[in-house]
């Protein structure tokens, strides 16, 4: 039997595309879409790109309305609305894969101190942390699963193996990262528009993205002692996409050959991650539209210090994609259904 699906936020760019992934799942029936601006309109009128493959329209629902449809409620909100409507989904009996940040950090103090405060702090103990590779387990009898950042995603999954095995020094790590200008959202902002990306490239939150956080949560739990980071994103003039390239101080003397064997044998059984071999290093095109997350690794044995370049797309592994990895889990699914496209390369 099919579970039945509702997507909460359906018409900003990670809601598109939780539709454009669940309407190819062959298991999953979509059973409503939510929106407030489009609340009465064809899906496929807002999205030709659904044309012939949705035949829903956009809703303003209230929580009972969804649950009284909806086994599993996939929300992509903003944070902030989204701990809004997600507690009473819960009450009504949903199962619920939020895509915004409310439920990612574990302490509510530092949520309010990067955030706002949280109006269901009771909640973070019970939320996981759905990143498959890592906390799969965990995932599979949630009730609240916290989809994590795009940023956060490419980062965990380029240097877990290392961090897991005691191979860096945790205090020494520099993270670099780009992305795609669809991970500000398709709501209307003058830093969005053509002319301020186009043939431009700059840095931004500085020493302040609200993504830190969040990654020094993960890092730390792999490598069991509190972890820091420097962690600067930069704004990239294409659709989709991540490419993180993290700095580390290497333990021991590794070669290159040395690294992806370790990789490898890491993620020997994720049929999402893929290690490139010595010489290689990945590119954001090879991932476009996949839920793949691609790595390359390099020692340099000069400075000791290992580098190690991670891509994902920030609207499928970084957020829709890995929403539905996680739905797969829930449901007792095959982590891969209904998620097995390659990129449309070139
Ligand atoms: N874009 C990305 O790459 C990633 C995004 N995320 C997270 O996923 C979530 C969604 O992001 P994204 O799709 O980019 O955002 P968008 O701005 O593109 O879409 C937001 C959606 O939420 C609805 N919405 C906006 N404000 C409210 C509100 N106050 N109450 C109820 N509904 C509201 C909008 O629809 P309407 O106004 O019609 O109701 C729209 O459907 C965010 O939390 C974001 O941080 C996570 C990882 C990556
Ligand atoms: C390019 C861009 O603006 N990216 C967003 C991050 C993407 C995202 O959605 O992150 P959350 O899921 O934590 O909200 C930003 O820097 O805020």
């Amino acid at each position: 039997m099919n579970i039945k699906v509702a997507v909460v936020g359906a018409s900003g760019y990670t809601g598109v595309e939780l539709l454009r992934l669940l309407v190819g799942h062959p298991q999953a029936e979509l059973v409503c879409v939510t929106s407030r601006q489009f609340a009465g309109q064809p899906v496929a009128r807002v999205f030709p790109s659904l044309a012939g493959r949705c035949e829903l329209v956009f809703e303003n629902l209230a929580a009972a309305e969804i649950a009284a449809r909806a086994e599993v409620v996939l929300t992509a909100l903003p944070h902030q609305a989204a701990m809004a409507v997600i507690p009473d989904l819960l009450v009504a009996g949903c199962r619920v894969v939020d895509l915004s940040a409310d439920y990612r950090l574990r302490d509510a103090a530092v949520y309010e101190h990067w955030y706002q405060p949280h109006s269901s702090p009771q909640l973070l103990a019970e939320a996981v942390y759905g990143l498959p590779e890592l906390f799969r387990e965990q995932v599979r009898p949630a009730r609240l699963v916290a989809n994590p950042g795009c940023y956060p995603t490419s980062v965990a999954l380029g240097l877990a193996p290392l961090l897991r095995q005691g191979l860096i020094d945790p205090d020494s790590l520099i993270i670099d990262s780009k992305s795609g200008t669809s991970g500000a959202g398709r709501g209307a902002k003058l830093g969005s528009l053509f002319c301020e990306v186009n043939e431009g490239f700059k840095a931004y939150g500085v020493a302040g993205h609200r993504h830190t956080p969040e990654i020094e949560q993960t890092l730390s739990i792999l490598s069991g002692r509190e972890v820091t980071v420097s962690f600067t994103p930069h704004l990239l003039p294409v659709s989709r996409g991540i490419l993180s390239t993290c700095y580390a101080a290497s333990r021991q003397q590794l070669s290159t050959a040395d690294l992806v064997e370790i990789y490898r044998q890491f993620y020997a059984d994720e049929y999402f991650v893929r290690v490139h071999p010595v010489g290689s290093l990945p590119n954001i095109n090879q991932v476009a539209g996949s839920n793949y997350c691609d790595l390359g690794m390099v020692a340099d044995e000069r400075t000791g210090r290992i580098i190690v370049v991670a891509v994902i797309d920030n609207l499928v592994k970084g957020a829709a994609g890995q929403a539905v990895q996680n739905l797969n889990l829930l449901a007792g699914l095959p982590e891969q259904t209904g998620l097995e496209a390659l990129s449309a390369f070139p």
